[in-house]
């Protein structure tokens, strides 16, 4: 049985959307000089077509254009949603949540992760921050690293078997994302790469 999904990730510039994108696809850090995106990007990932959207505000509208098919249904795919441990991302995050629950579908898988966590001298989010934020919006959340692969492939793949149960639709097989995600994930000071 294939199984092809699509999903998003959004988040602020420079949050590291594309780095994470690019840690779970080829295993590898982006270092070095930061090049935004423009406007959508997408990656193809064995079965997953993932779309990184720029998270600029001047492109707000051509990533807004990819929450809705031709006929102005809501369409958009399961989300991660990204804020950054090191900078004030996290204060706006609040405002993304609220956005995707007008633009997404009310059964949207989401996820909140709070990324460069190897970053701890700069930290200034802390950890029950991100867990509150999650609570309230109802929200699986980890913290991830797309320098030290912390969590990243959980991330991915927790999402992807969530997708296959719901695909699949078997009852008597129910699979607890928040149950599933809170055994699997390593904390920040643990360094799984
Ligand atoms: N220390 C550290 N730096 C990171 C991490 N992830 C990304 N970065 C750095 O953060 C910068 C921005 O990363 P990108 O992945 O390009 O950010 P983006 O969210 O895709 O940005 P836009 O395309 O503008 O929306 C780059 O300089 C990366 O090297 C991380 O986990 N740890």
């Amino acid at each position: 049985l294939m199984c092809f999904m699509q999903v998003m990730l959004v988040g602020d510039s420079g949050v590291g959307k594309t780095c994470l994108l690019v840690r779970f696809k080829d295993g590898a850090f982006l270092a070095g000089s930061f090049i935004s995106t423009v406007g959508i990007d997408f990656r193809v990932s064995s079965n997953q077509w993932i779309w990184d959207t720029a998270g600029q505000e001047r492109f707000r509208s051509v990533t807004h254009a990819y929450y809705r098919d031709a006929h102005g249904e809501k369409l958009i795919p399961p989300l991660y949603l990204l804020y950054v441990l090191v900078s004030c991302s996290y204060c706006i995050c609040q405002a993304w949540l609220t956005e995707i629950h007008e633009y997404a579908q009310q059964d949207v898988v989401l996820m909140l992760l709070g990324n460069k966590a190897d970053a701890t001298h700069n930290r200034v989010v802390k950890r029950e921050d991100g867990e509150k934020l999650a609570k309230e919006f109802g929200v699986p959340f980890m913290e991830t690293s797309a320098r030290s692969g912390l969590n990243v492939e959980l991330a991915f793949t927790a999402v992807a078997k969530e997708l296959k149960h719901r695909f699949m639709k078997d009852p008597s097989e129910r699979f607890k994302l928040h149950e599933y995600v809170n055994k699997e994930m390593k904390g920040a000071g643990c360094c799984r790469t």
